[in-house]
């Protein structure tokens, strides 16, 4: 560069490491760039430097085979090194061989004292074969908290907004944030619409102790339960409309109802009804099947009321038409009932 040309645009590097680096080089050695920006550094030692100094000093290894390994040092602990490398290293077998012809520079990492690279916040160590690479003289940083390879701190702890075990809720947005107070529930949940449904509320009535689900299936669930109201060894019987009638459950009498085509004697459920004795009345002396359904089809009647089995839903027609045959065969030992042969 001419020296009319102002200096600024001159580069404002100063060149005493390269200097130094240029006189180990004529000695033989591999030229050292410290501290110098990598292409400063290709510049330098294929000759080109801009500096004088440089310009007059530089000296290449071989012809057209400059060997630049610059040693980039982090102004901060540690420095991982970073070997730059324009040619094969030195002492390749494959040296003359694989430079021909190759013009972009590799970089690969290059463990010193054999140490993996890794980025620590603990001081590089001063042994001589780093210390061209790492500044000796820079104060050693205290320890990282945690301390580790890689790892960072853990996150700080939530802070608990109330005791475990204690009976009292926290109760957002009290005296801090910008959001009003809404009172509990108001976090996530959404505001309510007017297409939600109201729930219906519940008509189940209080059972007197002993009458649970559980006790009416403990009752009711054992192998030779009988809960009819009949002869135990009655037969199942054809109930006609009129026979059912009568038993309503009131004044004294049993409770029996139809349901899916059978006929149950609902009298010791009565007590362990859910929905409560008027309830359950409704549906007595009657088919109850629609009324039941209405209500709570979910319920498993059949399995509920097994023991409570009285016979079969039948018409008037049929009721009658299975009499008179009973009737005819009552010299043969039939009871006339109506029963189920
Ligand atoms: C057909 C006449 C009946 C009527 C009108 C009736 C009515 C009711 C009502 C109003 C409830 C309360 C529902 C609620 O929680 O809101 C109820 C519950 C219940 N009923 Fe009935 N009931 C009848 C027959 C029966 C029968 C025959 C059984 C037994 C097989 C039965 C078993 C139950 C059970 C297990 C519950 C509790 C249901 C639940 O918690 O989900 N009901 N009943």
């Amino acid at each position: 560069r001419p020296d009319w040309l102002p200096s600024f645009f001159r580069s404002p590097q100063q060149p005493p490491q390269i200097a130094l680096s240029l006189e180990q080089e004529q000695n033989g050695e591999e030229i050292q760039l410290q501290d110098l920006p990598a292409s400063r550094a290709r510049s330098v030692a294929r000759g080109e430097s801009q500096e004088p100094s440089a310009t007059t000093t530089a000296t290449p290894m071989r012809q057209q085979q400059p060997v630049v390994r610059t040693t980039v040092s982090s102004p901060r602990p540690p420095p991982p090194v970073i070997q730059e490398e324009t040619a094969p290293r030195l002492g390749s077998p494959s040296l003359d061989s694989a430079w021909d012809g190759q013009t972009t520079p590799k970089a690969s990492a290059v463990m010193l004292n054999d140490l993996v690279p890794s980025f620590a916040l603990s001081a590089p160590d001063s042994s001589p074969s780093n210390a061209s690479s790492a500044p000796a003289t820079r104060p050693k940083p205290p320890p990282a908290p945690h301390s580790s390879f890689g790892l960072m701190a853990p996150p700080p702890r939530p802070v608990r907004a109330y005791a475990a075990g204690s009976s009292t809720l926290p109760i957002p947005n009290r005296g801090a944030g910008l959001l009003p107070n809404r009172g509990l529930g108001a976090g996530l949940t959404p505001p309510p619409t007017h297409s939600s449904k109201p729930k219906k509320p519940s008509l189940q009535v209080a059972l007197a102790p002993g009458h649970s689900p559980l006790d009416w299936a403990r009752l009711s669930g054992g192998p030779g339960a009988d809960l009819r109201g009949l002869p135990r060894d009655a037969p199942y019987l054809r109930v006609t409309p009129t026979m059912l009638r009568y038993y309503t459950g009131r004044k004294g009498k049993d409770a029996w109802m139809a349901l899916g085509g059978r006929v149950y004697n609902i009298t010791p459920y009565i007590a362990f009804h859910p929905g409560g004795e008027p309830e359950l009345l409704r549906g007595a002396g009657r088919d109850g099947t629609t009324l039941f359904g209405e209500v709570h089809p979910w319920v498993n009647y059949e399995g509920m009321l097994a023991a409570c089995l009285v016979g079969i839903y039948v018409t008037e027609e049929e009721g009658a038409a299975a009499a008179t045959a009973a009737a005819g065969c009552s010299s043969a030992g039939g009871n006339g009932m109506g029963d189920m042969d």
